[in-house]
């Protein structure tokens, strides 16, 4: 599904409403998609209330976003619902369809009200006694910080927080910047978001993506042409590409069909890296991982994990050592790929190893934490005779592009794109709406995950995860994407057992069974 600026979805407004499809109906379908996830939302959280008993609230602002909730107003109220509207505008200074839509709602008797004639004790009355409120107050037309009645109004709704009603955003929830999921000053959060045609930037990004709640999509007559023809190839990632994009197992595959994994990790002190992403990477579908590792600790990773192959490498003070090279270039020629970092430590030794890794080897190669941190010259990446997908956290980001943190935070479709652009790779900017980008310009935000995956180690899961993807003869763009969603859907189902606070990295690991079960 296409993630769109407030620019493009309103060049695809503008296309159909100029190709002859009147403006009054986009905005009807709209409405109606709101009105229809409204009652859903009644229906399961006040099963047992009469429809006229049941209290909606609409705040109506006066752009297109109020437009829509006023079309929707009436169409409850021809449910046989009764909405009950503030304006946060004089209704009798609505322009064009808005107008219309007034004039139809007040034809259809919708009781309605100006928040300038409420006190505020009758206004936050109302607020407090509604059992929906409706937010159609702004959507992507905001401009700069909040003002006048929209700003009082969110305001007073967000200090009584705690006795505040069901919330339904209108497109966005007002506040929240379309473009790039700023907040204007203040913002309404919502626990469900009905979006028109497409998701906006700002629903999927961070902070806005906190204010959204529960996203629904809705089709309002906009055709998928001129969708895709004004979006940047920027899609969001769900269940739906998940089961799409899967890899195939065969009937009659042995474990040599199903990819054989190298996984270069570990060090003296961290052992547990690489028998995490090993695991991940077993558990994701590969037929056969090998653990090429420092001949130290080589003995005590294999008996931790017994179906792991272990391939001792020379190493020097607990770490691989440069002089492996030789060894594992060998052992390249056996496998599907090689995936190289978790706890690699940091050294000249795996600087220098690195470099001849991107000089000399041709097979996909995807490098994560120490392998990321040991780059010294991005020359290497674009001129590497393989496919790379590299997993960089924010941190190793700034480190590899000297860009700061805050900047890639605020700027994460962009950087991971530039990025991937400029230097021929598939890219992972882990972290909250992890962006994987394609060197072509194609890009998914994922929307699984939660914040207990902040832990040591989950990294490490996903390296596993994506390589096993890999060597099932996915692309690299897929596999990396797909890789990121099963990781975030496995986290969630973990955290739905062990809360936030306490999950750790293998808990991700011991429900990827569960995710792989939802997929078939
Ligand atoms: N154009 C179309 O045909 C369609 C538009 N749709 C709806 O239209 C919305 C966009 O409509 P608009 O472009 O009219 O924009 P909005 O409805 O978001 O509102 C823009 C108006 O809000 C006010 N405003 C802007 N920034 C503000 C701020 N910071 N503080 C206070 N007031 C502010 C301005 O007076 C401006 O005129 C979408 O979000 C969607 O809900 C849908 O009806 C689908 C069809
Ligand atoms: N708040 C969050 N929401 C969703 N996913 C998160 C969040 N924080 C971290 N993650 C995910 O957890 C993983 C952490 O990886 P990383 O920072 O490399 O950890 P480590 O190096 O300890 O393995 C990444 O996949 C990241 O996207
Ligand atoms: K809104």
């Amino acid at each position: 599904m296409e993630v769109l600026t407030p620019q493009m979805m309103a060049k695809c407004d503008r296309e159909t409403i100029d190709s002859g499809y009147p403006e009054i109906l986009l905005m009807e379908a709209a409405a109606y998609g709101v009105a229809r996830i409204a009652v859903e939302i009644l229906k399961k959280e006040f099963e047992f209330k009469a429809k006229a008993e049941l209290k909606l609230t609409f705040l109506v602002g006066k752009g297109n976003n109020g437009g829509d909730g006023l079309a929707a107003a009436r169409i409850l109220k021809n449910w046989g619902y009764q909405p009950e509207i503030i304006f946060s505008t004089e209704a009798e200074k609505l322009k064009g369809v808005n107008s219309k839509n007034y004039e139809l709602a007040s034809l259809n008797q919708v009781k309605y009200y100006h928040f300038s004639d409420l006190k505020e004790a009758q206004f936050l009355s109302k607020i407090e006694n509604s059992d929906l409120i409706i937010d159609a107050l702004l959507g992507t037309g905001i401009k700069g910080e909040l003002r006048g009645n929209i700003k009082n109004i969110i305001n007073l709704i967000n200090q009584k927080r705690q006795s505040k009603p069901l919330t339904l955003a209108v497109d966005i929830p007002s506040g929240v910047i379309g473009e790039n999921g700023r907040i204007a000053g203040e913002a309404l959060n919502a626990d469900y978001t009905v979006t028109m045609a497409a998701y906006k930037r700002g629903l999927l990004l961070y902070p806005g993506r906190d204010y959204c709640g529960q996203i629904k999509v809705v089709s309002i007559g906009i055709q998928p042409e001129t969708i895709e023809k004004n979006s940047d190839s920027l899609k969001a990632f769900k269940q739906q590409e998940a089961v799409r994009l899967k890899p195939d197992r065969i009937n009659n595959g042995h474990k040599g069909s199903f990819g054989k994994v190298a996984v270069l990790a570990g060090s003296r002190g961290m052992t547990g890296a690489p028998l995490l992403s090993t695991k991940a990477a077993l558990r994701s579908g590969s037929g056969l991982v090998y653990l090429l590792t420092a001949e130290e600790i080589e003995a005590q990773t294999s008996v931790q994990l017994e179906e792991v192959v272990g391939i001792p490498l020379v190493s020097k003070k607990g770490m691989v050592s440069a002089n492996s090279f030789p060894q594992i270039l060998q052992f390249s020629k056996k496998v599907d790929l090689l995936a190289a970092g978790p706890g690699l430590g940091r050294s000249s030794e795996i600087s220098d190893l690195m470099e001849k890794i991107l000089k000399e080897l041709e097979l996909p190669l995807i490098l994560d934490a120490d392998a990321i941190n040991a780059i010294k010259n991005l020359e290497l990446l674009k001129k590497y005779k393989g496919e790379l997908i590299l997993t960089p956290h924010p941190g190793e980001m700034s480190a590899l592009t000297g860009i700061s943190i805050e900047e890639i935070n605020n700027n994460r479709i962009e950087v991971a794109r530039d990025f991937a652009e400029e230097h021929g790779v598939n890219l992972i900017l882990k972290g909250a709406a992890t962006i994987t980008a394609a060197p072509d310009g194609r890009a998914y935000i994922n929307t699984s995950g939660c914040n207990g995956m902040a832990t040591a180690g989950s990294g490490d899961v996903l390296t596993g995860i994506v390589s096993a993807l890999k060597a099932q003869k996915m692309s690299c763009f897929e596999a990396a994407a797909l890789a990121v969603y099963l990781h975030g859907r496995a986290g969630e189902i973990a955290a739905a057992k062990t809360s936030n606070y306490a999950l750790i990295a293998s808990d991700i690991i011991d429900n990827l069974p569960q995710v792989w079960q939802s997929l078939e």
